[in-house]
């Protein structure tokens, strides 16, 4: 394929993705805050922190040169943490191209804005066209070709199937969905959730205590979305329930790795530095807990991770105040038409 991409972040998710398509042919780079790790990574042709053992294929390149990583790309891939995502921008939104497709793979909602990822990039580059590729895919795996299958959502069907196809492999098969809204809130609020679910395990609860958590957790999720303008049905999706599922029960998940900690006594702060990575959910709690005020929307799960992690609640009180809550519908506000006529 002659079509070149400038990935933004060299962490787990930059790395892995660059390798899929490094491996599919195409021209890669890279770009990093630091010299040091630029030089590192281009001499060794290992990201020894982020994706040890895995090789870089030689049509990787990595650079500290933010300039040079989107120049003459036709796709530029956001791949840093939601927190920088508006600095990265800022730093190349006057040498974006016209063409040029930013896509986004961050999971997070900004802290203070409450802004999801398109909102940012429609503030600082309004003109550019936006996708959003999201779903259940730890980059460890993905980086060793494991079966995979995500989404992308944008608000053209064009740029949608143009980036459907760019990543498309046989090991990483790519849906279209039009539901921008949905999509980024399936893959930022099931961060909160997993991070529940980690807590859950930290204490010790069985399956049943999780999947009651991530049922009730992506109830929750729906809620909000379709207040905020989402299809519900997205949630049922690869970036809800399906992000939701490996979110929860994976090891590979720095969230819910987080949560296992805070559930064994750490406190937010020494669960983030134990991860050593980025832990999206903790931020993310923050935002949800407010963006749930703000569309007054009941997400009693969310109000108790935020507790736990912001109010000093204790975790176990948490999970008393979830199980004693007012007797309720299961999903009542979801199908009130059918529970006013039962
Ligand atoms: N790791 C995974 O399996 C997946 C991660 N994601 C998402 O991708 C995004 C990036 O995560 P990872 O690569 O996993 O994180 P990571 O923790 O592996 O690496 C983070 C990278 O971002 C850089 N960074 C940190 N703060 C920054 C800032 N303010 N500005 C620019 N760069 C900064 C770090 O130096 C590092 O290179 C997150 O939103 C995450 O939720 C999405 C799908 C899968
Ligand atoms: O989003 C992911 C997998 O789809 C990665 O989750 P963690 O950030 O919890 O590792």
């Amino acid at each position: 394929m002659d079509k070149k991409i400038g990935i933004l972040g060299g962490g787990s998710w930059g790395t892995a993705l660059a390798i899929l398509l490094a491996k599919k042919g195409i021209d890669v780079d890279i770009w990093v805050r630091n010299k040091e790790k630029e030089a590192n990574m281009n001499k060794i042709r290992e990201n020894v922190k982020y994706l040890p053992g895995i090789v870089l294929p030689n049509n990787i390149n990595i650079t500290s040169d933010i300039q040079k990583s989107i120049h003459n790309k036709d796709i530029i891939l956001l791949a840093v943490p939601t927190h920088g995502v508006r600095n990265t921008l800022e730093m190349i939104k006057n040498d974006l191209k016209e063409g040029q497709i930013i896509v986004n793979v961050a999971k997070g909602i900004e802290v203070g804005s409450l802004e999801r990822i398109s909102e940012i990039v429609e503030e600082l580059v309004p003109t550019s066209k936006y996708a959003i590729l999201s779903g259940p895919s730890h980059a460890e795996e993905v980086a060793k070709d494991i079966p995979t299958a995500v989404v992308v959502a944008s608000k053209t069907k064009e740029v949608a199937e143009y980036i459907q196809e760019f990543f498309m492999t046989p090991k990483f098969r790519v849906y279209t969905n039009p539901d921008v809204i949905g999509v980024e809130l399936g893959g930022a609020l099931k961060n909160v959730i997993a991070l529940g679910a980690g807590i859950s395990d930290g204490l010790k609860y069985g399956d049943n205590t999780k999947a009651a958590l991530m049922n009730r957790g992506i109830i929750e999720i729906a809620r909000l979305g379709e207040k905020m303008g989402a299809n519900k049905m997205t949630f049922a999706g690869l970036s809800g329930i399906g992000d939701l599922i490996v979110t929860c029960t994976s090891m590979h998940s720095r969230n819910r790795r987080a949560g296992i900690k805070i559930g064994e006594g750490l406190s937010m702060d020494e669960a983030i530095t134990s991860v050593g990575m980025v832990v999206e959910g903790i931020k993310t709690s923050k935002s949800a807990y407010n963006l749930s005020k703000k569309y007054g929307v009941d997400m009693p799960i969310v109000d108790e991770i935020y507790g736990v992690l912001y109010e000093n609640k204790d975790v176990k009180n948490s999970v008393i105040n979830l199980m004693l809550r007012d007797k309720t519908h299961e999903i009542a506000d979801i199908v009130e038409n059918e529970i006013s006529s039962w």
